[in-house]
């Protein structure tokens, strides 16, 4: 419409049936920060300020002892702790309430753990290559005890690739509630509404990246796919893990963790 075009008010993208103002796009963004910066377990500060602060070799040596049952039950506590921050998150996010509840709960069980892992992100050293873990920093060797050394190196790797992006903590957040609303899940009744959601927070996560000059981020974020992968790999082991404890992940697993990872069947 001609009479839009060169008005300062209207956002320069304006598809026909998504027509945004600035004054929307700004309390969308926000929104979205908010969402994320009263969500995180812990300030990005507080993590930069503790970074050096690293297991010794015999407090690793003391992790890599204990009984893989232990270290499993300790992380998936750790994960349902913080997928519970991610859950709060997108409550906060401006229309995810109003999704339809199947909606919710398809969003949040496809995108929990791929926020779970840009979040670590931040809890990341990339300098010597430790991640923040139950009050110091870790190194890779420390999680043996798991059996997934697979897993935990392919989020080290993830770790440094975001690290070299250096995300603030607004890009941090937009990036988040694009993945989480994504239109293109399976399963989704209302698709039409988390499109529309998703096309606005497009619009500002890409105005705000043109006023902060950082466009050229898009093309260094890691592949959706490489999120998906580790996510996947995640499952592949918890289902390993479950045939060597039969029976634990219903009686020592949490719930919203069952919930999530667990799928309804019998214990293999
Ligand atoms: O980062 C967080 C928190 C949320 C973001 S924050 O506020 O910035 C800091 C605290 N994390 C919370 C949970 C954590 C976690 C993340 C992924 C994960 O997936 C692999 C897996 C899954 C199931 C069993 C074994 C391994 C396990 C735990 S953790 O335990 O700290 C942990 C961390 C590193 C690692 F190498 C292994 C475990 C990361």
């Amino acid at each position: 419409n001609p009479e839009f075009h060169g008005n300062p008010n209207f956002a320069s993208c304006l598809l026909p049936d998504h027509l945004i103002s600035m004054a929307e796009l700004d309390l969308l963004t926000q929104n979205v920060v908010c969402a994320h910066s009263e969500t995180c377990q812990f300030l990005q500060e507080n993590l930069q300020v503790i970074r050096w602060e690293t297991f010794s070799q015999s407090e690793v040596h003391g992790f890599q002892q204990k009984p893989m049952d232990h270290m499993w039950e300790r992380c998936v506590c750790h994960i349902t702790n913080a997928i519970q921050q991610i859950v709060e998150f997108a409550k906060r996010l401006n229309g995810f309430m109003e999704l339809n509840p199947n909606d919710q709960i398809v969003l949040l069980k496809a995108g929990a753990m791929e926020l779970l892992l840009l979040r670590m992100s931040r809890a990341f050293n990339c300098y010597n290559n430790t991640i923040f873990f139950e009050g110091k920093y870790a190194p890779l060797d420390l999680f043996q005890s798991l059996g997934c050394n697979d897993l935990i190196s392919a989020m080290f790797d993830l770790c440094h690739s975001l690290c070299a992006v250096n995300l603030s903590e607004y890009e941090m957040a937009f990036y988040s509630a694009m993945i989480l609303l994504d239109p293109t899940q399976p399963w989704l009744q209302e698709k039409e509404k988390v499109q529309s959601l998703h096309v606005k927070l497009d619009v500002a996560f890409r105005n705000l990246l043109r006023r902060t000059h950082r466009e050229s981020i898009l093309g260094k974020l890691p592949q959706r796919g490489r999120l998906l992968s580790i996510c996947q790999v995640h499952m592949e082991k918890l289902k390993v893990f479950r045939q060597m404890y039969p029976g634990m992940a219903w009686e020592r697993f949490p719930p919203l963790y069952r919930e999530l990872f667990v799928s309804e069947q019998e214990d293999p």
